[in-house]
């Protein structure tokens, strides 16, 4: 899906993102409105979904270009909400190229249950798809903060653990963000991050 006069980078971003929400809506971690995806190009410019839009159906229209604060570079167009949580991650690491976030059931109710400030994963075969990660025989901690629908008062308080999370991150009651240097990458890290938690999940149901 080619936009007429933008260049093979901005298409390519574009259909990364566009393929990435239909797997996320397949798998259930987009519900109604829920989530929100960007990439970074190689030459720093940034896609990112537009807000409202049933992530799971998107076109082309769906994303738009943003400067590295957030601002959309048409006027009058909206990007994401929580757009400061993305641009605060390529700012962070030149190397982060996509950045995705979903809403799951096991995300959303782990996160809603659990009064600490972090989820632990740890024994997991699985551990291996995070950076750095090279055994089972080891522990990820997921932090989790607390929901907020001022995001930029949120992105204050995800700063301090910039640097600091090979897994991803939680927001109580309202889902994940995972990122990694490009699409699949991203992806992988969300599906193993989710299988994860649904993992957790079932085990504090036993
Ligand atoms: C359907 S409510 C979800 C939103 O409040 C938000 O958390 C979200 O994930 C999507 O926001 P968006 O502005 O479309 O990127
Ligand atoms: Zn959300």
């Amino acid at each position: 899906m080619n936009v007429e006069g933008r260049d093979t980078a901005w298409n390519e971003a574009v259909r990364d993102i566009i393929e990435a929400g239909r797997r996320m809506d397949q798998r259930g971690w987009v519900p109604a409105t829920a989530g929100n995806l960007s990439r970074k190009l190689p030459d720093g410019r940034i896609a990112i979904t537009r807000s409202g839009g049933h992530k799971g159906f998107l076109n082309a229209d769906g994303v738009i270009e943003i400067d590295a604060e957030g601002r959309p570079l048409i006027e009058g167009q909206r990007a994401s909400a929580e757009t400061l949580l993305h641009t605060q991650l390529y700012a962070h690491d030149p190397k982060i190229g996509a950045v995705l976030h979903g809403h799951s059931i096991p995300g959303t109710v782990l996160s809603l249950d659990e009064p600490g400030p972090s989820i632990e994963l740890a024994g997991y075969e699985l551990l291996k798809v995070f950076e750095g990660q090279s055994t089972h025989e080891t522990s990820v901690s997921v932090p989790l903060f607390d929901n907020d629908q001022d995001i930029a008062r949120l992105a204050t308080v995800v700063a301090s653990s910039l640097g600091k999370m090979p897994a991803g991150y939680l927001i109580r009651g309202h889902g994940v963000y995972v990122w990694g240097p490009d699409m699949p990458t991203a992806l992988a890290r969300l599906e193993g991050l989710e299988f994860l938690l649904a993992c957790v999940l079932k085990r504090r149901k036993l």
